[in-house]
């Protein structure tokens, strides 16, 4: 996708929605420094963070100026210069099953101030974010949420999970292959120019994971703000295959007190390879005078136990919802992402705010490749519970487009979700279509996104 972001007018309903309520709705110039950097102090004071120094609020600066930046202003407060609630917004590429990347909108920074919660702010932004995205082409939203009972209402759903991953140093022993290649500590900055096209790859091999922007490689490698503390404790290391070719890289720190054993935490390791993910996690589980190793958004689904001679060194936490997707046009993602198996399935979609509704066709061949038509109602034939296909005869599925969301990446069986009673099968398919579902969505890789946006 590349259009102009602004181009885009202010969504009518939410303008109206707001200025009834007294409400400004503004598109933020982002070059107007004045103004973004008052949405920008909102947004951290949003999330509860502390003030922000200069230089993060020239490094936000630096990110929103390529993202749709909108604001809500009341005029009738003591400082009217500082929205009240923000939301930040841009197109990007979501990695999905396949190898393959479909047009997503990502959606951020949506805050309310404490002083206006709960007047219907935050659903104003956030239905009129799913107009942008639909503008905008895209064929599906997406997020990282702060509370998992906010976006649900929205028709998103958690499609990837992520973990803590604790690693016990005393119990590891490595019995993965050697490696041919080697690991290099490097300067973060001559990291800098090879990162991109090393994450670039790593996100093309991870279903789940969205377009890494400029910002966040910076940020993950300490060059924001070189001299801090937290960036000083930043240390990098590239990992070359064995013609020397860099294949992946990850940013750690020892977290350690004085005369004590410390623990090796990071949370960000992109490898391009296998090979190079193996390694650098040996590299990071194998460090003397530590106690353990801690990765952070780690995927519920690593190789790692299979690396160490005692799985059980290994130990999860924190397993939790991380991305949320929300389909808007089921035709275009459904076309996307390669299948399992290869077959026809009817999908009948509802959704609270129309997007998505309808009756789907997915036709999947040997391949694993897929079309998607959308079935006019009046050629459907009846089959019961409304759900048929073209055809008319073959296995039908009906979800709401919350339940689609959640099975888009493979992420979790339809099955899991008709024991919930979310996915229904057409009367008369007679649970062949749940069981043909749970082959068909099931991707090579579990779905995992490594970063928050
Ligand atoms: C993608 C991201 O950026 S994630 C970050 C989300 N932001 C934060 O966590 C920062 C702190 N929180 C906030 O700023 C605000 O509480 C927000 C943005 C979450 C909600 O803003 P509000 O303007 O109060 O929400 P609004 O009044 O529009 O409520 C919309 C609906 O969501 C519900 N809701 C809002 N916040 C929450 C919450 N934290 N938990 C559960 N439900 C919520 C409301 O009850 C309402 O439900 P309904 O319309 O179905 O009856």
């Amino acid at each position: 996708m590349s259009f102009d972001l602004r181009a885009i007018p202010l969504d009518a309903t939410a303008l109206r929605t707001l200025a009834a309520k007294g409400l400004e709705y503004r598109l933020v110039d982002t070059n107007d420094v004045a103004a973004a950097t008052a949405w920008v102090e909102a947004d951290f004071r949003g999330f509860h963070n502390a003030r922000p120094r200069q230089v993060s609020v020239d490094y936000d600066l630096a990110v929103i100026a390529d993202r749709r930046v909108q604001g809500v202003y009341d005029p009738s407060i003591a400082d009217p210069a500082i929205p009240v609630a923000t939301v930040s917004s841009w197109p990007t590429g979501l990695s999905v099953p396949g190898g393959r990347s479909v047009d997503a909108w990502a959606v951020s920074s949506v805050t309310v101030s404490p002083t206006h919660r709960r007047r219907g702010i935050a659903r104003a932004l956030m239905l009129a974010e799913l107009e942008n995205a639909r503008a905008a082409g895209a064929a599906l939203a997406v997020l990282t949420a702060s509370e998992a009972t906010i976006y649900g209402r929205f028709g998103y759903a958690p499609a990837t999970r992520a973990a803590t991953v604790h690693v016990d140093r005393r119990r590891t022993h490595w019995i993965g292959p050697d490696a041919p290649g080697r690991v290099h500590f490097v300067a973060a900055e001559d990291l800098r120019t090879i990162a991109p096209a090393l994450a670039r790859r790593a996100v093309a091999r991870t279903t789940g994971e969205i377009d890494r922007w400029p910002g966040i490689l910076d940020r993950a490698l300490g060059l924001v703000d070189p001299d801090s503390e937290s960036s000083r404790r930043k240390r990098v290391v590239r990992y070359d295959d064995e013609h020397g070719n860099p294949q992946g890289f990850a940013v750690f720190q020892v977290l350690r007190d004085p005369n004590e054993h410390g623990i090796v935490e990071f949370d960000f390791l992109a490898a391009a390879t296998d090979e190079a993910e193996r390694e650098l996690w040996r590299f990071l589980v194998e460090q003397d005078f530590v106690t353990s190793v801690r990765g952070l958004l780690r995927s519920v689904d690593e190789p790692l136990p299979w690396l160490l001679e005692d799985p059980r060194a290994i130990t999860v936490s924190d397993v939790a919802d991380h991305l949320w997707v929300r389909v808007l046009d089921p035709v275009a993602a459904l076309a996307s992402r390669r299948y399992g198996t290869a077959g026809t399935l009817a999908i009948e979609v509802t959704d609270p705010q129309g997007h998505a509704a309808g009756l789907y066709e997915l036709v999947v061949d040997e391949r694993g490749r897929a079309e998607v038509a959308r079935i006019d109602p009046d050629r459907a034939s009846g089959t019961g519970t409304g759900t048929g296909s073209a055809s008319g005869s073959a296995p039908g599925i009906r979800l709401g487009v919350h339940e689609l969301g959640a099975i888009y990446l493979g992420g979790v069986r339809p099955s899991v979700l008709a024991r919930a009673g979310r996915v229904a099968s057409s009367a008369a398919s007679a649970g062949r279509a749940i069981e043909l579902a749970d082959r068909m969505f099931l991707g090579q890789r579990t779905p995992h996104l490594s970063i928050w946006f």
